[in-house]
């Protein structure tokens, strides 16, 4: 770390663009090393499963574009990586963490209400990963209105209006790129298993009857655990399901 910048991360902030994870798909091939993309204004920013995310000035929008080693099944596993780092900027824009939980698979609550979120897309062929692109949004100002989110969404949050701190989204990247740096770091020399422990000690509703709705279907169950593959573990009755991919409701 050199001026609190992590060693071998780029960073170019940019005033406008589209999304910041459709510039990272268009430069990623020009890239030698990982890159942070941070805008200021985003015109088109993307959500999970194809919504709008809504970017009011002053939130944080930025992607991190790098080129992962190993099976596409252990790439995904970045998104713990980045909704802890996300959790541990955040405690160290407030100076502490409570009301402050991770909701699978990778937002990040305040008080129950949604602070943020990730979008991890992958670019490859053959079954290979050759980028993995994680977007990462944070309302640091302003939280879109109900209106503006899924009827069955979280509320949506601000850190403003929640801890009354305000941090630019450039010092943000600053916090997020060091704990980012400093987590992959463990996840490369480790693994998933102390990344995973951390996730679940700041898990919400670990223990409690939660919804998951995949594109297949519906499950209610105890969130027992995230498993060693990421997936959520939830216990309906006497079934144990094991769901990769899905949106979870509380
Ligand atoms: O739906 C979600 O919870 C994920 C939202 C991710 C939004 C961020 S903002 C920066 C990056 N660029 C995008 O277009 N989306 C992500």
């Amino acid at each position: 770390m050199k001026d609190g910048w992590p060693e071998g991360y780029g960073r170019r902030v940019l005033a406008e663009v589209d999304s910041t994870n459709a510039e990272a798909g268009r430069i990623a091939p020009t890239l030698a090393g990982p890159e942070w993309i941070l805008a200021l204004r985003q015109t088109a920013a993307r959500g999970r499963r194809g919504r709008v995310w809504q970017n009011p000035e002053g939130n944080f929008a930025a992607t991190l574009v790098m080129r992962p080693e190993g099976a596409p099944g252990q790439v995904a596993l970045r998104s713990f990586v980045a909704s802890l780092a996300l959790y541990d900027a955040v405690v160290a824009v407030t100076g502490r963490g409570d009301g402050l939980t991770l909701k699978w698979p990778n937002d990040v609550l305040l008080n129950g209400g949604k602070l943020a979120g990730i979008l991890l897309e992958s670019m490859g062929s053959g079954g290979a990963v050759t980028h993995l692109v994680i977007g990462i949004g944070v309302n640091l100002a302003e939280a879109p209105e109900m209106a503006e989110v899924e009827a069955d969404a979280l509320r949506p949050v601000s850190l403003l209006s929640e801890s009354g701190v305000a941090i630019t989204p450039e010092d943000f990247l600053e916090l997020l790129a060091g704990a980012y740096a400093r987590i992959e770091a463990q996840f490369q020399s480790f693994g998933f298993a102390p990344v995973r422990a951390a996730w679940l000690d700041r898990a919400a509703k670990l223990g409690e009857v939660i919804t998951a709705r995949t594109s297949r279907e519906t499950v209610t169950g105890v969130f027992e655990t995230v498993d060693e593959h990421g997936n959520l573990v939830l216990l309906s009755g006497k079934k144990r399901h094991a769901i990769p991919a899905a949106d979870v409701f509380f």
